[in-house]
C-alpha cells in the first residue's frame, strides 16, 4: 500500500491546503470523485454569481427609468450567458492540471472511504481501486442536497444545483419553475430565472423566505419578489408531486391551515437545505465523530476526534460558506504545514461569519439578527438608515416611502455601545458590509473553545494557556484574517497578502 505526508480528500477549499503541503515538499495525495474545484467553481458561487450579475443588469436596467435612463425590451441572453458560464467551469480541468503537473503529488479520481483509521480504498472513476494510507488527512468533502423523500418525485423527475450545473442545464431558461425551498439557492435561482423570463413559484416550507436572515430582510425579499411577479407560498409541507400531461405537478399543504393546492410548472428545482457527504467515507472505521445531522465535528482548530485527521468547510456544519471554508483551510495551511510552531497557531472564530445572498438587491450581514440579540438577553438599539435618507442614495434613484428602498440596519448592545449585528439590502450590500465584518473581526479576541473532547497534545497546551490574540485594524494579517464574502474584494484581500507574504 502506497504511504503519503498528507492525503487530501476533496478539492474544493481544501486545495489551500494541498498547496501549503506541496510548499513544504511533502508527499500528498489528493482524491477527488467529481469536477476539481468543488463545489463553488463547478455548481455553486461562481456559475451562479455569473447568471446572477445577468440577472442584475436587467432589473437595474428596468429600474433605472426611475433616475432618466430609459431602455426598452431588456431581455437576457441566454446563450451568451451560458457560454459565459460554462468557460469559467470549464476551468476545474485547469485545476487538476495544476496539481498533475507537481512531482510531489498523485491524484486519484475516485470515490475514498476508510478501511482503517489511517488507509483508504478510493473506488476510481474508471472502474479500477487503489489502496493508500496517509499520515495526515485532510477532509474538504462538501455536502450536497437533501433530497426529500416526496412521493411521485422520482419518477416526475426533477433538478437540483448540481444536475443543473451538470447534465440538466437548460438549453433555454424553463417556461415555468417551481422552486422548492426558500433559502439562499431558492431564492438566488428564483431571482435569475424570473430575470430571463421564467415564470417562477416558490413553495418553502418556512413562514420567511431567507429564514437565518433577519426578519426585516426576509420580509424586503418577499415584497421584492411579488413587485418582479414571483410567486411565493410560506409555511407548507410539501406533499407529492406527479405529472399532468407535459407538466410536473407539486401538490403542498399550508402548515397551519391544513389548506391543499397544487402549483405546475414545466420542471421542478429542490433546493431545501444540504447534507454532508459523510455517507461515503465509512467513518465506522475511525475515531472520527459526528453531530446529530451527520456533520464532522471539529474543534476551533479544525482537528476531528480523530488524531491527525482535520476536516474542513461545508462537512463540519459551522456555516456552509466558501469564505468560511477558504478561512478554515488557512489555518490548517498555517498550523501543520507552513512550519509554525504550535506558540503562533491560528484558530477559527465563528461570531463573525458573514452571509450575502445574491437576490436583486443583494441581502448582507454579519453578527446577531434583532431577534437573537433580543433571545440572548441583550438590551438593544437599532439603528435603521435608508438608501433614501443619503445622497447617493438619492442619486441611486430611492426616495423616502419608494417599496424598493433598501437600508442599513444596526443592532448595537445599549450597555457597551458594542455593534452586535449588520442587516443590510440593497445595491452592493455584500461591499457596503465589508468595513463592519472587519472592525469586528479587529482587536482582543479570546479561544472560543470548541467540543472540549477534540484536543490534540498541542491543543491541550494552548488552551490550557487561554489563548488571545490582537488583530491589529493596521496590519495586513488582519485584513487576511477577517472573512470577506464579496468575490472580488475577496481576491484583492488574498492578492493582498500573499503580495506581502511573497516579500
Ligand atoms: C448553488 C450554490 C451557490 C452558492 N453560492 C455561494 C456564494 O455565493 N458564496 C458563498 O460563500 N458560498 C456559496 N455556496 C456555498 C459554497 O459553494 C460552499 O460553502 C463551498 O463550496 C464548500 O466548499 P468545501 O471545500 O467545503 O466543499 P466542496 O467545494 O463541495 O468540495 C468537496 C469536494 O469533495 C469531493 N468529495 C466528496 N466526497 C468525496 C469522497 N468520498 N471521495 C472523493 N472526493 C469526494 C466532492 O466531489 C467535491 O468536489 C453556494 C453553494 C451552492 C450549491
Ligand atoms: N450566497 C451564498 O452564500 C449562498 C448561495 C447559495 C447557497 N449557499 C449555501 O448553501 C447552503 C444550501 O442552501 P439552501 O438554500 O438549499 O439551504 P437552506 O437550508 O439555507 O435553505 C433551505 C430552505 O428550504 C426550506 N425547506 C426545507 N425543506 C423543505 C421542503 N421539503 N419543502 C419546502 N421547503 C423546504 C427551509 O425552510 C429553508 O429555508 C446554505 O446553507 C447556504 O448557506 C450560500
Amino acid at each position: 500500500m502506497k504511504n503519503y505526508d498528507v492525503i487530501i480528500i476533496g478539492t474544493g477549499a481544501a486545495n489551500i491546503v494541498a498547496d501549503a503541503a506541496a510548499r513544504q515538499g511533502l508527499k500528498i495525495a489528493i482524491i477527488e470523485r467529481g469536477r476539481f474545484g468543488g463545489t463553488c467553481l463547478n455548481r455553486g458561487c461562481i456559475p451562479t454569481k455569473i447568471m446572477v450579475t445577468a440577472a442584475n443588469y436587467i432589473r437595474e436596467f428596468r429600474e433605472a427609468s426611475q433616475i432618466g435612463v430609459l431602455s426598452e425590451h431588456v431581455r437576457m441572453d441566454w446563450q451568451v450567458v451560458s457560454k459565459r458560464l460554462w468557460k469559467k467551469v470549464d476551468e476545474s480541468h485547469a485545476v487538476k492540471e495544476y496539481y498533475a503537473a507537481m512531482p510531489t503529488i498523485d491524484i486519484y479520481e475516485g470515490t475514498a472511504s476508510f478501511i482503517d483509521k489511517k488507509s483508504l480504498h478510493i473506488e476510481m472513476n474508471d472502474g479500477s481501486a487503489a489502496e493508500i494510507s496517509g499520515s495526515k488527512i485532510i477532509l474538504g468533502i462538501g455536502a450536497r442536497t437533501n433530497v426529500p423523500a416526496l412521493p411521485g418525485l422520482e419518477e416526475t423527475g426533477y433538478i437540483t444545483s448540481e444536475s443543473l450545473f451538470g447534465t440538466n442545464y437548460p438549453p433555454q431558461p424553463y417556461k415555468s419553475l417551481i422552486i422548492v425551498g426558500g433559502g439562499p439557492i431558492g431564492c438566488e435561482f428564483a431571482h435569475v430565472f424570473d430575470a430571463a423570463g421564467t415564470k417562477v413559484t416558490i413553495v418553502q416550507h418556512n413562514v420567511r423566505l431567507l429564514p437565518k436572515e433577519d426578519e426585516s430582510i426576509s420580509q424586503y425579499v418577499l415584497d421584492a419578489f411579488h413587485r418582479y411577479g414571483i410567486q411565493v407560498f410560506l409555511n407548507q409541507d410539501t406533499v407529492s408531486v406527479h405529472m399532468e400531461k407535459d407538466k410536473k405537478v407539486l401538490s403542498f399543504r399550508n402548515r397551519t391551515t391544513g389548506e391543499e393546492q397544487e402549483v405546475s410548472a414545466q420542471e421542478i428545482l429542490i433546493a431545501p437545505g444540504i447534507v454532508p457527504m459523510t455517507d461515503l467515507l465509512h467513518l465506522e472505521h475511525t475515531d472520527i465523530s459526528l453531530d446529530k445531522r451527520g456533520y464532522i465535528n471539529t474543534n476551533e482548530f479544525l482537528e476531528t476526534s480523530a488524531e491527525d485527521i482535520w476536516a474542513l468547510g461545508d462537512v463540519n456544519g459551522l456555516a456552509p460558506f466558501r469564505h468560511k471554508a477558504n478561512y478554515e483551510a488557512e489555518i490548517i495551511a498555517h498550523n501543520i504545514f507552513s512550519g509554525n510552531e504550535p506558540d503562533t497557531w491560528r484558530w477559527a472564530q465563528y461570531e463573525t461569519v458573514p452571509a450575502v445572498t445574491y437576490t436583486y438587491p443583494e441581502a448582507a450581514h454579519v453578527g446577531l439578527t434583532e431577534k437573537q440579540a433580543r433571545n440572548a438577553n441583550y438590551e438593544i438599539d437599532i439603528a435603521i438608515n435608508h438608501f433614501s435618507a443619503s445622497a447617493k442614495g438619492y442619486a441611486m434613484g430611492y426616495e423616502p416611502g419608494d417599496s424598493n428602498d433598501g437600508f442599513v440596519k444596526l443592532v448595537i448592545d445599549k450597555k457597551t455601545k458594542n455593534i452586535l449585528g449588520v442587516h443590510i439590502i440593497g445595491p452592493q450590500a455584500s461591499i457596503l458590509l465589508q468595513p463592519f465584518i472587519n472592525l469586528l473581526s479587529c482587536g482582543q479576541l479570546t479561544v472560543e473553545v470548541l467540543h472540549e473532547e477534540i484536543a490534540s497534545p498541542a491543543v491541550k497546551m494552548l488552551r490550557h494557556k487561554k489563548l488571545t490574540r490582537n488583530l491589529d485594524p493596521h496590519s495586513v494579517i488582519t485584513m487576511g484574517e477577517s472573512m470577506t464574502p464579496h468575490p472580488s474584494l475577496s481576491e484583492v484581500t488574498m492578492w493582498t497578502r500573499y503580495y506581502y507574504e511573497g516579500k
